[in-house]
């Protein structure tokens, strides 16, 4: 039988890494931090200028992922979803926390005052809130 995979996502902050190296440690599932496997392979397109970060070249990660998501038994973690195909995954995680948790959390990891107003802006939460959260941009 085929290991289940697993999608955890949520907004950067929310513990996604955390719970996914414990849950792999303790399953012995594969972890893959989307981040992580783009840095390695340099899966960009671009660089965001606004918020100073490279930009993900989605179907070059899908690519990449195939493979090991066909074998099963992968626990995925990032905090955009909205590429990913449906067909990958047996069950999605997405995880919340507290937003002045969330703030303190992301300005210690040296998140931009700007960036943070982006993510916790009125205008930002109703447009993450139509669309998958968040662009994929702004990790
Ligand atoms: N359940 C939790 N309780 C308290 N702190 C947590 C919890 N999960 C994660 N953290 C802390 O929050 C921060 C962000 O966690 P991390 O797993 O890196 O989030 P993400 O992968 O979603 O960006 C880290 O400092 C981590 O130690």
């Amino acid at each position: 039988m085929r290991l289940p995979n697993i999608l955890l996502t949520g907004t950067p902050g929310v513990g996604k890494t955390t719970l996914g190296k414990e849950l792999a440690l303790r399953t012995g599932l594969k972890y893959v931090n989307v981040g992580d496997l783009a840095q390695e392979g340099q899966l960009y397109d671009g660089f965001d200028e606004e918020y100073k970060c490279p930009i993900l070249d989605e179907d070059r990660v899908v690519d990449e992922l195939e493979n090991k998501m066909k074998e099963g038994g992968v626990i995925v973690d990032y905090h955009g979803c909205d590429f990913f195909p449906e067909r990958w995954f047996h069950i999605v995680f997405v995880l919340q926390t507290d937003n002045s948790v969330l703030y303190t959390r992301l300005e210690k990891r040296g998140y931009s005052v700007k960036k943070l107003q982006a993510m916790f802006s009125v205008k930002f939460s109703k447009f993450f809130m139509k669309k998958p959260w968040p662009p994929t941009s702004l990790k």
